[in-house]
């Protein structure tokens, strides 16, 4: 079947401001906003594993977007290069019209993120962490000070927060995360997997927390196997496999006639007619 992505390159120029530069908007009269991720013929290969394969990606600002894939599709090698944490072997990539190779202090302090395998100051406690992530970020003490305070207590983390992260438990270590990656206000916020070890009730806490910060005009990205949150969450989608990508678009165009975004992604990754377990003749059986 063709790549979705084909025929959403196809629609995108008509989609502003998605499909639209910065200077045709401003040729136009109207400066609009350039696109959260711009991201044109990127590639990373690990030894002989290729893990991201030439790919364009353009993720319009403002938007709730979610980057799917099975297994060693290249999601997280992806976002790390453009969050500046890997360099791509070539490509090009912007975040909010600023490149993320030659202008990093500009795109660094424009997003926040939420990195698989997060590696945080385990002998902090919750709150001396945003105090000092706020810090960092150039943010004035009783800012950080008032900031930090309602973040902890939206993450139901207030109760928690003079306990060293060593002891946070994963699901506190997410949120934990994700106040620090909020903290400064940024443009485009870069999630990997965040609700991965999350329970229901702070799950719903987060998606309340993103939702709102979406409506203010800023961008989520966040990289995810669960269709039904992204089905849930996001407006845009992008699909991606074996290292490249497969559809990029709204979500009603990447999920076409599908009854689902299911099953439009097993389809589009090729996994739609696998029966799985048929080769496991033995499990199951009589003992
Ligand atoms: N540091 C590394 N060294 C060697 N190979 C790597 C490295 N990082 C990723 N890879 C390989 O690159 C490919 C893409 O991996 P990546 O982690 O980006 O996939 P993913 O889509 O995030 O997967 P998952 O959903 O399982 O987290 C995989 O084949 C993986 O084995």
């Amino acid at each position: 079947m063709p790549d979705r992505a084909v025929a959403r390159d196809n629609t995108g120029a008509h989609d502003a401001p998605t499909g639209a530069t910065e200077a045709d908007a401003t040729a136009g009269g109207a400066r609009t906003a350039p696109p959260a991720v711009r991201v044109q013929g990127l590639w990373k290969r690990f030894g002989d594993q290729v893990a991201v394969s030439g790919i364009d990606l353009e993720l319009p600002a403002g938007k709730f977007i979610g980057l799917v894939g099975p297994n060693g599709a290249g999601k997280t090698t992806t976002l790390s290069m453009v969050t500046g944490l890997l360099r791509p072997d070539m490509g090009k990539i912007e975040v909010a019209g600023h490149d993320v190779w030659t202008d990093p202090v500009a795109v660094k302090s424009r997003i926040g993120v939420l990195p698989e395998g997060l590696r945080l100051f385990e002998r902090l406690s919750g709150r001396e962490l945003l105090a000092y992530n706020g810090r960092l970020r150039g943010l004035p003490g009783d800012e950080v000070d008032k900031r930090a305070a309602q973040l902890l207590d939206v993450l139901d983390l207030a109760g928690s927060q003079n306990k060293l992260v060593v002891d946070y438990s994963t699901g506190m270590r997410k949120k934990i995360g994700l106040a620090a990656a909020l903290l400064h206000n940024p443009e485009v916020l870069f999630l990997d997997e965040p609700f991965e070890g999350v329970d229901p009730v702070s799950a719903q806490t987060i998606r309340g927390v993103l939702e709102r910060y979406t409506r203010s005009g800023a961008t989520v990205i966040f990289s995810s196997h669960v269709m039904e949150l992204v089905e849930s969450l996001c407006d845009w989608v992008a699909v991606m496999a074996a290292g490249r990508i497969k559809a990029q678009g709204t979500l009603e165009q990447v999920r076409g006639d599908a009854p689902s975004l299911q099953n439009a992604f097993l389809e589009l990754v090729g996994a739609g007619g696998r029966d799985a377990g048929d080769a496991l003749d033995w499990l199951g059986g009589a003992r």
